[in-house]
């Protein structure tokens, strides 16, 4: 679920009056996402989305974010608009939350995505790093290779309820990943968590990218990184070749990957695997029973991580060079 702030009617239309956005028709919760509260409206001037800014999210980040979307769009992504109020500020406060209303992206993302499409994906993502160059604002990643072991911290001592035997072995992993992490290569504006409930497709045509709420400054190949583990194996937890070439061709027919780039990609698909893991791990073991949230399994992540562990070269996730 993903509302977990409620909105009246009449607040909602108060609220409305400080946009030319029309007056409210209709509205409702939205079911999926994980971070903010989204409603669907519906005015006398179209389709909308409302988004209240839930506690997770810093109120400092909002201007990155909401200035993110306007910057890419204004060179050549298709991702969602925040729309300005009439004063000109593009956030506005609604049942106690920071709220913005943000342009209605046409499409639906993808449960069984095809080679196909992660080529697609994989020309919006290198769209994307090259529509952020320019970008006036940042964000350092608060995810990154640093925040790892606080993480881990918080969930080390429940870790082996989750199998058996991983306290050491992610320790390790841990580790090694700190020591090891690459510095020096291209840096520049990322997604961060491009996974396919991000991707509008409309047939199968990719409308847009959604929910830049973790985006940030970083290596821009770690962004691929998680793109690869995101898109590029199967339920069986295998990783798909074809898919894993026709995403890095998709990039690379935008932004060609420097050598360094890609011989880092096994370390940093570790990287980002271990990253999903731990957050997974945290909120598995952290959210109460009975919580209005779905809950996402870390060990899909842990596979991940394993895959990676054994790739020697890059060619193994379908780079050709
Ligand atoms: N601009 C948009 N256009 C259409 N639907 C959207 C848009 N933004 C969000 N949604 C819908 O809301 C859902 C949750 O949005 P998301 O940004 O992923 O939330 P969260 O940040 O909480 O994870 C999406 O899966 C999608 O169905
Ligand atoms: N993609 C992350 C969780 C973040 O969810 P989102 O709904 O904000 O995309 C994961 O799969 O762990």
């Amino acid at each position: 679920m993903a509302v977990y702030t409620d909105i009246t009617e009449d607040d909602l239309s108060r609220f409305l009056t400080a946009y030319d956005a029309g007056t409210l028709l209709s509205y409702k919760g939205i079911a999926e996402g994980v971070e903010n509260s989204n409603f669907l409206l519906h005015t006398t001037q179209g389709a909308f989305i409302l988004t209240l800014y839930e506690k997770r999210v810093d109120r400092n980040d909002l201007p990155f974010f909401l200035g993110l979307m306007h910057h890419l769009a204004e060179n050549g992504l298709s991702c969602p608009l925040p729309l300005p109020r009439n004063d000109g500020a593009l956030l506005g406060e609604l049942s106690g939350r920071p709220a913005a209303m943000i342009s209605f992206l046409e499409g639906m993302w993808l449960r069984k995505p095809a080679a196909k499409h992660c080529r697609e994906v994989g020309r919006a993502l290198a769209t994307m790093h090259v529509a952020g160059e320019g970008f006036e604002i940042t964000r350092e990643n608060a995810l990154s290779v640093g925040a790892w072991r606080p993480l881990w911290e918080k969930s080390v001592d429940r870790v082996d309820e989750v199998e058996k035997g991983l306290r050491d072995e992610i320790a390790d992993e841990l580790a090694a990943l700190e020591a090891n992490w690459p510095e020096g290569l291209p840096s520049g504006v990322i997604h961060a968590d491009l996974f396919p409930d991000n991707v509008f497709f409309l047939g199968d045509e990719l409308s847009g990218l959604i929910d830049f709420y973790f985006a940030c400054n970083d290596l821009l190949a770690y962004d691929v990184a998680i793109c690869l583990n995101a898109w590029c194996f199967e339920k069986d937890g295998s990783f798909n070749l074809t898919k894993g070439m026709a995403l890095l061709e998709g990039y690379e027919s935008v932004r060609p990957l420097s050598d360094e780039e890609a011989a880092a990609l096994p370390l940093l698909s570790r990287g980002s695997a271990l990253r999903f893991f731990l957050t997974r791990l945290y909120d598995w073991l952290m959210t109460p029973p009975g919580a209005l949230v779905v809950k996402k399994d870390p060990l899909e992540y842990l596979r991940k991580l394993r895959f990676h562990r054994q790739v020697r070269n890059p060619a193994e996730y379908g780079l050709s060079r």
